[in-house]
């Protein structure tokens, strides 16, 4: 496949990985994966019992006793927490920046904008935006002040990053807003020899997408119905897979590619032949599918009207 990719490869062994949400679905699929591979891992989330579950499992896919494995609880919402957090997981390492993070924390909640209030609002800022941006701010500055070199970051957005459709409104922005900090990125690390990479999953059957379905809309989760969505594992797999081959832009399934591809802006290309063929499926079928989406939302019209009435959102 030569002719297609010149791109290099990337091998997990004996390097260090800080995965932040590591302690539930993606993050600690992933974690085990790579621990699987030898690499050194250091997960990061908020609740010690999630935390401590994780790393048993972590120790379970151990393959060397000198693999270096550590859970640290933290709340990432800020850019101070954000630094402790990182520098606190590179103390076993004596102060070495990591050779890879993966900022897979996160959470979304699912409404209509109607019902937003104010904090739903900033939340969705926090929980998807900045919950990963400020991990990316704090290593990029610890990776260029050691002068480190050939270091991999790779966000994650959704594939409601590339598109949207209704009761996003909290969460597709940051997702977008996720995506553009890492096109920047890609260009702006030329500079240090880092690489920016970006993971757009579809639906992942995680403890998180259990939590979001208590507050999402009927009518959206008929939408999101055409997903057949990944477990953690494949969603990990996958991410991982184009990790490795250094795609900037990173798809795990088939409707993403079509999104990606439709959507590529000036990110480099991940594939010569097959993204003209998915640019050209997402030409002709997004149109057709988004005439669906809208089918299905105006056909709710009548029911949301009567739902707003018994909240009592006309007062
Ligand atoms: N599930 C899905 O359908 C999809 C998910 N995604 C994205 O993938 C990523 C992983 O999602 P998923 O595996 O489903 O989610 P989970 O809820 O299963 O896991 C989320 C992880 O993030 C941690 N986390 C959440 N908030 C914070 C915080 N403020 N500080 C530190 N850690 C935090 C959680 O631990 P704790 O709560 O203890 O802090 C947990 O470890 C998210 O970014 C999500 O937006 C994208 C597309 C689809
Ligand atoms: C030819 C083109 C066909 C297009 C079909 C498209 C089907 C789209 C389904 C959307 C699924 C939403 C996934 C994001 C999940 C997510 O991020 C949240 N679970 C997190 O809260």
């Amino acid at each position: 496949m030569f002719v297609f990719s010149f791109k290099k490869g990337w091998n997990p062994d004996g390097k260090h990985c800080y995965v932040t949400g590591g302690s539930s679905g993606l993050g600690l699929a992933l974690a085990k994966i790579l621990v699987a591979k030898g690499a050194h891992v250091s997960i990061v989330a908020r609740d010690q019992a999630k935390l401590d579950a994780a790393l048993v499992e972590m120790e379970a896919a151990r393959v060397s006793p000198s693999q270096k494995l550590q859970a640290k609880s933290a709340d990432l919402l800020s850019a101070t927490a954000s630094t402790a957090a990182l520098e606190a997981v590179c103390e076993l390492h004596d102060g070495a920046a990591p050779d890879a993070v993966f900022t897979c924390a996160g959470s979304s909640k699912p409404m209509f904008f109607v019902e937003m209030t104010e904090q739903d609002m900033k939340d969705g800022m926090d929980y998807g935006y900045w919950v990963q941006a400020w991990t990316v701010w704090a290593v990029t500055k610890m990776l260029v002040k050691q002068k480190k070199r050939g270091a991999k970051i790779c966000m994650v957005s959704s594939m409601l990053g590339l598109m949207s459709f209704a009761g996003y409104a909290s969460y597709a922005p940051a997702k977008h807003a996720l995506r553009g900090l890492a096109d920047t990125l890609q260009s702006e690390f030329m500079l240090y020899d880092i690489e920016s990479q970006i993971f757009f999953p579809p639906t992942i059957y995680s403890p998180g997408y259990v939590t979001e379905n208590k507050t999402k809309p009927d009518v959206i989760k008929k939408i999101e119905g055409t997903d057949e969505g990944l477990t953690p594992e494949q969603a990990a797999q996958g991410m991982l897979k184009g990790f490795v081959r250094g795609d900037n832009h990173i798809s795990a399934d088939l409707l993403t590619d079509i999104f990606r591809a439709g959507t590529r802006g000036s990110a480099p290309r991940v594939n010569f032949v097959f993204e003209a063929i998915y640019d050209f499926i997402s030409y002709v079928g997004v149109p057709i599918w988004r005439r669906s989406v809208d089918g299905a939302i105006r056909g709710h019209r009548e029911e949301h009207d009567k739902y707003l009435h018994l909240r009592g959102f006309f007062g």
